[in-house]
């Protein structure tokens, strides 16, 4: 599968007080990143959106402005990274109407690995205030670097964070804000997950998908399918199986076990087996066909990409691109897989669902934009 810096392109732009936006744009649905200094919000970016190497963010500055990037995806939308040390309410300074007054999710990141009565005390103060501002606003609570815990641990401080939340905004009267608490941490997929989670919220069309995803797979002898982000490995959908964690790794693994095979071979990989030493075992194979075979992968257009990987407990990884952004991932037993030709057609009939669901989005999207010129036009004019 291949990729382009143009097809998923990250735009990153500085902002300070002077939040100057293209009107069009800007309607874009917003994750605000914030939490205290150190807490890891940077890396989390970084990681998520930038590919780089978990232990490379120890090397990161400091964040001393807003970092505001837009992610051209399936989704368009903005992440917006703000340094810890800065008050954004602090009203000489921030328009905190125009930072919280978009649709989208404010991300408070926790250091577990730290006292985290401060942080707490801000969140408490960052929900309040944000409420205030904007009633549609989800929160997320990335209780973060639980590497270092251990698993008893990590539930533990999980129920104490929630439980002191939770009781001081209900001592305010807020008990109904919408608030969800993620383990996670940049060195394993839980913030891939958490992030996962937190995306599908701002997918309006997330009910039709699963649909699909659970005609998908009751039609198709799939055991679990996964519609990602190929870029970011975000998964925008699943079908409504329990996600149990190891398949959730697995099949995000395999889209870098197809990126990497792609960045090598490019579009003349015809025919490879190799040894996958990824799970530690020697007999799994990775099979990336050239379009000649029943299955393989074309590794030209992320479109038509396609890829198989046999595990040897009996149960195969299959990987199809849906469009430019994104690819399904499920996992099948082998011996349902030998009705590759029905799982190939049902699988046409959902991408071509798919395309009809974003298809129709596009185009309520360009009425919003011709309405919006239309608006900018008159506003123009009458000035
Ligand atoms: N162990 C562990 N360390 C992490 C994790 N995430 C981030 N870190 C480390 O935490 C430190 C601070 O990370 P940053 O991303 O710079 O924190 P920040 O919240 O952006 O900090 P400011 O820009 O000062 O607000 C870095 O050394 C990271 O390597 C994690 O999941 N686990």
């Amino acid at each position: 599968m291949s990729h382009s810096e143009d097809e998923y392109s990250l735009h990153t732009s500085h902002i300070g007080n002077d939040v100057s936006e293209d009107p069009v744009q800007d309607h874009r649905p917003r994750l605000l990143i914030m939490g205290l200094r150190r807490s890891g919000k940077s890396s989390i970016q970084k990681v998520v959106f930038h590919k780089m190497a978990a232990n490379e963010t120890l090397f990161l500055e400091s964040t001393n402005k807003i970092i505001k990037e837009n992610i051209t995806s399936f989704i368009d939308f903005q992440v917006w990274d703000f340094p810890g040390q800065i008050d954004y309410f602090d009203t000489a300074t921030y328009d905190s109407d125009v930072i919280f007054g978009e649709y989208g999710a404010l991300i408070f990141v926790i250091d577990a690995q730290d006292d985290y009565i401060e942080a707490l005390n801000r969140l408490h103060q960052t929900v309040l205030r944000a409420h205030e501002k904007n009633k549609n606003l989800t929160f997320e609570v990335f209780i973060h670097k639980v590497d270092a815990l251990s698993d008893e641990f990590k539930i533990d401080t999980q129920r104490d964070i929630q439980q002191r939340t939770t009781d001081e905004l209900a001592d305010v009267g807020l008990e109904n804000v919408p608030l969800s608490f993620y383990l996670t941490s940049i060195y394993d997929h839980s913030i891939f997950e958490a992030f996962s989670k937190v995306i599908q919220k701002l997918i309006p069309q997330l009910p039709t998908l699963e649909n699909l995803l659970n005609i998908l797979c009751a039609n198709s002898g799939i055991e679990k399918a996964f519609l990602f982000d190929v870029n970011s490995k975000i998964y925008i959908a699943t079908d409504s199986s329990p996600v149990d964690m190891q398949t959730y790794e697995i099949c995000s693994d395999m889209i870098d076990v197809i990126i990497d095979i792609s960045e090598i071979y490019g579009r003349t990989t015809s025919f490879h087996q190799i040894n996958d030493e990824l799970y530690g075992d020697d007999q799994t194979q990775v099979e990336t066909n050239g379009k000649a075979g029943n299955y393989g992968t074309t590794t030209d257009t992320a479109n038509d990409a396609a890829s198989l990987i046999k595990l040897n407990n009996g149960m195969v990884l299959c990987l199809r691109g849906v469009n430019r952004f994104l690819a399904l991932v499920c996992l099948l037993r082998s011996d349902n897989f030998e009705k590759h030709g029905l799982i190939d057609y049902n699988f046409q009939c959902f991408k071509q669902a798919i395309a009809e669901v974003f298809e129709l989005k596009r185009r309520s999207a360009e009425r919003l934009r011709h309405e919006g010129m239309r608006l900018s036009g008159d506003v123009n004019e009458g000035g």
